[in-house]
C-alpha cells in the first residue's frame, strides 16, 4: 500500500523482522546498550555526548522506516555515556509522516532486541498548563493516548507473546524513581525553576490544534500536547523497559506556533536538557541482564 494511505495499513509485523535488525545491528558495533533515548524535534544533540559513537544512517538499517521531518537527522547512534553503553535515535517516527503505528515504534523492540532495560523519550510540546512556559522542561509523569483510545494502538493485532501480554497494564508506566532522581538533578544543576512533572497528551498532527481543541485538552487535565511519544511508550512498556519522558515546552497554547520555533526553543534549551538526561544516566542503576553483553 501507498505510505500514506492509513496509517494502521499494518497489523503485523513478524519477530523475525526485529531480530534480523538488531542481528545486522549487533554484527556491525561491539556497544551492547541498555539505555535507548528518543531525540524529540531539535533535541538530536543528546547525542553528542556519547563517546566511542558507532553511527548509522537510518537508510542503511535492514527494516528501518525512514525521517522524513526538519529536526529529525535520521541516525542511530550508538556509544557510552559515564560508563553505561546506549543507543540514540537522532529522529524519530510519526504517525502523521503515514508510517504505520508498528513501524513508528519498530525500533523499540529492535532496542529490546539489542538488550536495552531503560528508555528515555524526549519530545516537544504545546504547553496548556498554567504554570509551563516556552523552555520549561516537562518530566511526563502520564500520558493520554488519544490516537490509542480510538483503536490506533501500536499493540492492535496479534499479540506478539514474545514481547509481552495481550493486556498490558500502563498505571505506573513512567518511572517513579527515575521521575524523583530527575527533580534531584534539576535542583543540583539550579534549573529546578523550570521544571514541573505534568500529563502528556499525544494527538495524531500534524496540524497544531485549533484554540478550540487546546481549549478542550486543556479541561481535559492535560499539561502538554505533542504528536509522538504515547506509541513508543506504550510498545516499551509492553515489552517490559523502564520509561523515562521529558517534554520541552516550545510554545504556549498555540499562540503563532510554527516548527521553525518549535526546533529554536531545542536550540535554546540544548545544553540543560543534555545535562539533565547525561546525570540521569549516570546515576542509573542498571540491573545488567544484558544478555547479548558478551561481545
Ligand atoms: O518528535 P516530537 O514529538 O518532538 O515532534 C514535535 C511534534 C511534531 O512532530 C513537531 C512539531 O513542531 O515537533
Ligand atoms: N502541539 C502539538 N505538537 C507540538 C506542539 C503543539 O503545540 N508544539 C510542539 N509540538
Amino acid at each position: 500500500p501507498h505510505p500514506r494511505s492509513f496509517t494502521g495499513t499494518s497489523l503485523t509485523q513478524n519477530h523475525d523482522e526485529y531480530q534480523k535488525t538488531a542481528d545486522w545491528l549487533m554484527s556491525q558495533t561491539r556497544h551492547r546498550p541498555q539505555v535507548a533515548i528518543i531525540c524529540g524535534s531539535g533535541l538530536g544533540m543528546l547525542a553528542d555526548t556519547l563517546k566511542c559513537q558507532d553511527t548509522f544512517a537510518y537508510a542503511d538499517i535492514p527494516g528501518f522506516p525512514q525521517s522524513t521531518v526538519q529536526g529529525h537527522a535520521g541516525r542511530l547512534v550508538f556509544g557510552e555515556l559515564k560508563g553505561k553503553s546506549c543507543v540514540c535515535m537522532q529522529g524519530r517516527f510519526h504517525m502523521y509522516e503515514g508510517h504505520s503505528l508498528l513501524k513508528t515504534t519498530f525500533p523499540v523492540r529492535v532496542f529490546k532486541l539489542l538488550g536495552v532495560e531503560t528508555l528515555i523519550v524526549t519530545n516537544a510540546a504545546g504547553s496548556l498548563a498554567d504554570g509551563l512556559k516556552p523552555g520549561d522542561i516537562m518530566i511526563i509523569k502520564d500520558h493520554v493516548n488519544f490516537p490509542g483510545l480510538v483503536g490506533l494502538n501500536p499493540l492492535s493485532g496479534p499479540n506478539d507473546d514474545k514481547f509481552g501480554p495481550r493486556f498490558p497494564a500502563m498505571s505506573g508506566c513512567y518511572d517513579k524513581g527515575l521521575r524523583c532522581q530527575a527533580m534531584e538533578i534539576a535542583k543540583e544543576l539550579g534549573v529546578a525553576g523550570l521544571m514541573q512533572e505534568g500529563v502528556y497528551a499525544m494527538v495524531g498532527g500534524p496540524n497544531f490544534e485549533s484554540i478550540a481543541e487546546a481549549r478542550l485538552l486543556h479541561r481535559l487535565g492535560v499539561d502538554a500536547v505533542g504528536m509522538s511519544t504515547a506509541p513508543e511508550v506504550v510498545v516499551a512498556t509492553h515489552c517490559g523497559l523502564r520509561v523515562f519522558g521529558l517534554s520541552l515546552i516550545t510554545n504556549k497554547d498555540t499562540d503563532s506556533v510554527n516548527h521553525e520555533g518549535v526546533l529554536e526553543v531545542g536550540r535554546l534549551r540544548s545544553k540543560t536538557v543534555q545535562q539533565l538526561v547525561t546525570e540521569l544516566i549516570s546515576r542509573m542503576e542498571i540491573n545488567n541482564n544484558n544478555t547479548t553483553n558478551a561481545v
